[in-house]
């Protein structure tokens, strides 16, 4: 596992100055923050302007969420640092009622909408709240629903329930919420708002992302500002105005988007420059005997279908969130009950699939590492150790003891590998960054040295370098006979490590690329491609529907 360090960063650096005449909506000096002695920032400084989308970008770890905590009233920094908004200075930590009349909204990870509350109920939440009235004029809250909806053209039904809606209808309510939640404070002081976005986009399709960008855009264009924290670099070429690159909880350098190169962005991250690793050629995938066979699995949306997995092969999976390539993963391993199909290793005897469980699948040397990484991934209160070792603790028994000196030894070893920081076994997973955390769940199951890995949007919040060391874990893995079965929306990261992809639609399989025929733009075509009528009817509805 290793990064080409062609040279070292010549060092960048200085803020692009803001234009003497706009005052920033928002300025940060020397913001700090340290855990029981662990640097998480060391001073940050930033300016974000009037009308401008502004990236925030970092490695794991790099102190991105923790400045987004700090600006939440989450954490409070270390003494010394200053914040001001809209030129006026902010006491920190920040305290509840001062995020309105500060103009400051904040969109997180998870969104906080509340999925059993229509899109009316969710909209005006806060601002019912906050009003303390007795009775609520519910024709006004409708109609100030609508007006807020329609403010960016947002076709959404305001008595339809969250849970029914898609994730980027989510994501676009959740930004026009936090929008809502602070126009008042910005039409009565003439004031810009600021609204930051940490990481709301992974897992949306591509059609759903402009949708997206659409709205941050329209919201620089009323003068107001957005703050967008992404780990995709060509997201954040696409639609910011400047960027500012943390490192090791410092600003790294800020860069004026359209000046700058996509190279020059990653070098910043990063610290130095990457190589990619080019595509197999066709003739090696070819050539391997099966390994994994998958006969007829059918699922929710998944018709039936037979997929086969060669020795030592990584098969990308990918297609329209519905199309039924995001359940084979969870089909494969147990996890979702399957309404048929069999498994076959190493043309051994079919296992039907409606009886597999996750631990008989364990038990074959199959690994599941889910999509949901907080949900249904890693244990958050639990160590880095315990979470390394959860699924084969047994193997530490010695004389019916727990061998604790090995497994540390073990996790410290593990971790080092695989560059998880801090490399404390003993530190819970909920004390490391999103992209360490993913670090540790994929070495636990790598560690396993399994006969069939299965992964489902394994780089999903984890940044340029990393998302590197882990393509090349995982080849390094596949060249010793581990075939590898990786379901993803993101088509670059599928034309990194598959050796063959395969496209759904509607439940099928419709298209397979293989070998040197693989890039992200041909897999990007198939997919949508993959939306296209005989007759040329339909498609824009249909795409429409699928990605709500
Ligand atoms: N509550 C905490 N206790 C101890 N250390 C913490 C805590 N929160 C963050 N850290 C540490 O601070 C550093 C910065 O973490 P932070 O979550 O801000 O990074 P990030 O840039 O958002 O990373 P990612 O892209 O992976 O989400 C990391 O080393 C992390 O382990």
């Amino acid at each position: 596992m290793s990064l080409s360090a062609d040279r070292a960063l010549p060092a960048v650096g200085s803020k692009p100055a803001a234009p003497a005449d706009r005052t920033p909506v928002l300025e940060l000096s020397n913001i700090a923050k340290t855990f029981g002695g662990a640097v998480a920032l060391a001073g940050v400084s930033l300016d974000v302007l009037p009308g401008e989308v502004h990236g925030l970008l970092g490695k794991n770890g790099s102190g991105k969420s923790t400045l987004v905590k700090i600006l939440a009233g989450f954490h409070a920094p270390d003494p010394g640092g200053a914040m001001m908004v809209n030129g006026e200075a902010a006491t920190l930590p920040l305290k509840p009622g001062d995020f309105r009349r500060l103009g400051l909204s904040f969109v997180h990870q998870n969104l906080g909408l509340i999925p059993s509350l229509t899109v009316l109920e969710n909209l005006r939440l806060s601002s019912l709240t906050a009003s303390g009235r007795a009775r609520i004029d519910w024709a006004a809250e409708r109609r100030a629903a609508r007006e807020a909806l329609s403010r960016f053209d947002l076709p959404l039904h305001i008595a339809e329930r969250v849970d029914r809606l898609g994730p980027v209808d989510r994501a676009l309510l959740a930004i026009v919420r936090a929008f809502e939640d602070i126009r008042t404070e910005i039409e009565a002081t003439g004031r810009p708002g600021l609204i930051l976005l940490d990481e709301p986009t992974p897992f949306l399709p591509g059609a759903g992302v402009e949708k997206l960008f659409a709205l941050m855009r329209s919201i620089a264009d009323r003068g107001s500002s957005v703050v967008f924290i992404s780990h995709d670099i060509d997201e954040v070429m696409a639609i910011t105005d400047r960027v500012t690159v943390l490192r090791d909880g410092r600003v790294a350098g800020s860069l004026v988007t359209a000046e700058a190169s996509h190279e020059a962005v990653v070098e910043l991250i990063v610290g130095r420059s990457l190589v990619r690793s080019a595509p197999r050629a066709v003739a090696e995938t070819k050539a391997r005997p099966v390994r994994v066979a998958l006969e007829g699995v059918a699922g929710r949306r998944l018709q039936p279908c037979s997929i086969a997995v060669g020795r030592g092969e990584i098969l990308g999976l990918t297609g329209l969130i519905g199309s039924g390539y995001e359940e084979v993963a969870y089909l494969a391993f147990g996890a979702t009950r399957a309404k048929g199909g069999t498994l076959a290793l190493d043309g051994g005897t079919p296992i039907p699939l409606s009886e597999l469980s996750p631990r008989r699948a364990i038990d074959h040397d199959l690994a599941l590492l889910p999509g949901d990484r907080q949900a249904a991934s890693g244990v958050d209160s639990l160590s880095i150790l315990d979470n390394m070792f959860l699924p084969d603790v047994d193997r530490f028994f010695r004389g019916g003891r727990l061998d604790h000196a090995g497994m540390r030894r073990e996790a410290r070893v593990l971790g080092e590998s695989f560059e998880v920081r801090p490399n404390d076994p003993f530190l819970k997973l909920s004390a490391l960054s999103g992209g360490n955390a993913q670090k540790v769940l994929i070495a636990r199951w790598m560690n396993r040295k399994p006969v069939l890995l299965l992964l489902d949007e394994p780089t999903q919040g984890v940044d340029v370098g990393t998302r590197q060391q882990i393509f090349a874990a995982l080849r390094a893995a596949a060249a010793e006979g581990m075939s590898v079965i990786c379901a993803s929306s993101d088509a670059e990261q599928l034309a990194e490590i598959s050796d063959r992809v395969l496209i759904f639609a509607k439940g099928r399989i419709v298209q397979e690329i293989a070998g040197e025929a693989i890039s992200k733009d041909h897999i990007a075509a198939a997919t949508y491609a993959s939306l296209d009528d005989k007759d040329g009817a339909g498609a824009d509805t249909r795409m429409q529907e699928q990605m709500r």
